[in-house]
């Protein structure tokens, strides 16, 4: 992996015309934290604040030679991965961490879209546990993709506590850290709150699952919110912070970005990733 300025993040994910999840989402967060954001596009999707119109997956080919142009020149201090789509991606994306020696690897269990529209065929479930889970420093999946990969209904985690269980559970697939966003959770006991849950790092007898906290925004323009989160957690493990740093400081990029959420569509508006600047520099 490179060492130097400026750091660099490879996003290897979906592209969202509508501009606020995958790919797009990735390479704006990546510009607001200093870190140069490069891509490998692994779908087009035809997408907007209603939901998701259509997937055209890449090819396989095509997908791994955009890995090599740039990790086979410029190189990436740090790699997320978004929607891969298939089990052959997967597969090709994973032999391709091995041959770099890729070890900052972020990856984002992404599932099914904001309206329900899958965005990963079925066989790739497996082929992403075992595959790449092994390979990663960090998964961040939302309650319904934990459930998916822990092979477990979708109302299994219902509190925080629910979460911290299903956390720890996730690490057994080897990734060293999981994130486990509650962005969907309705856990009474924590109303007013968005809370996640880090677990990870150090020997296994010393691993405790902490809590990642704050006030739960009340909009319904959350669209990207988990691509953004991982690529900001790229970013951060990019640029030298360590893994509670770097979660600490996506959740509060990300909180600025829904807190100025843009409504744009009839549907579920995006973040505005430039409110942690506006915010700072006292704009409104
Ligand atoms: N209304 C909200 N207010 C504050 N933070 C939120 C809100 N909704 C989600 N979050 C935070 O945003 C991050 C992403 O969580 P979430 O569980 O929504 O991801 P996601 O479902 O993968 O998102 P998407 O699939 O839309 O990209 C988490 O840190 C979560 O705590
Ligand atoms: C391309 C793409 N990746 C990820 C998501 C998940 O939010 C989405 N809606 N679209």
């Amino acid at each position: 992996m490179p060492s130097g300025w400026p750091p660099r993040v490879l996003t290897i994910a979906g592209s969202d015309s509508g501009g606020g999840a995958g790919i797009q989402a990735d390479l704006k967060t990546c510009q607001e934290l200093g870190v140069f954001g490069m891509s490998a596009i692994t779908a087009v999707t035809s997408q907007n604040s209603r939901g998701v119109h259509a997937v055209y997956p890449m090819a396989e080919e095509a997908v791994l030679s955009q890995i090599d142009a740039v990790l086979g020149d410029i190189g990436a201090t740090a790699v997320k991965t978004g929607m891969l789509y298939s089990r052959g991606i997967v597969e090709a994306v994973a032999a391709k961490m091995d041959d770099y020696g890729v070890r900052k690897l972020v990856v984002d269990p992404v599932l099914v879209a904001k309206d329900g529209s899958p965005l990963f065929r079925r066989d790739a479930v497996n082929a992403l546990r075992e595959e790449l889970l092994p390979r990663a420093m960090i998964v961040t999946p939302n309650i319904p993709e934990a459930c998916e990969l822990l092979g477990v209904e979708e109302t299994a985690i219902r509190t925080v506590s629910d979460m911290m269980e299903a956390a720890s559970q996730l690490l057994r697939y080897g990734s060293r850290y999981v994130l486990l966003k509650g962005g969907h959770l309705e856990d009474e006991g924590f109303r007013g709150l968005a809370i996640d849950v880090l677990i990870g790092g150090g020997d296994e007898a010393g691993r405790r699952p902490i809590t990642i906290s704050g006030p739960r925004i009340a909009t319904r323009h959350t669209h990207g919110t988990g691509c953004s989160t991982a690529a900001a957690i790229a970013a951060n493990l990019a640029r030298g912070f360590e893994m509670e740093h770097a979660a600490r400081a996506a959740k509060s990029f990300v909180a600025a970005a829904i807190s100025r959420a843009v409504p744009l569509g009839g549907g579920i508006g995006s973040l505005w990733h430039a409110a942690h600047r506006e915010t700072a520099h006292g704009l409104q």
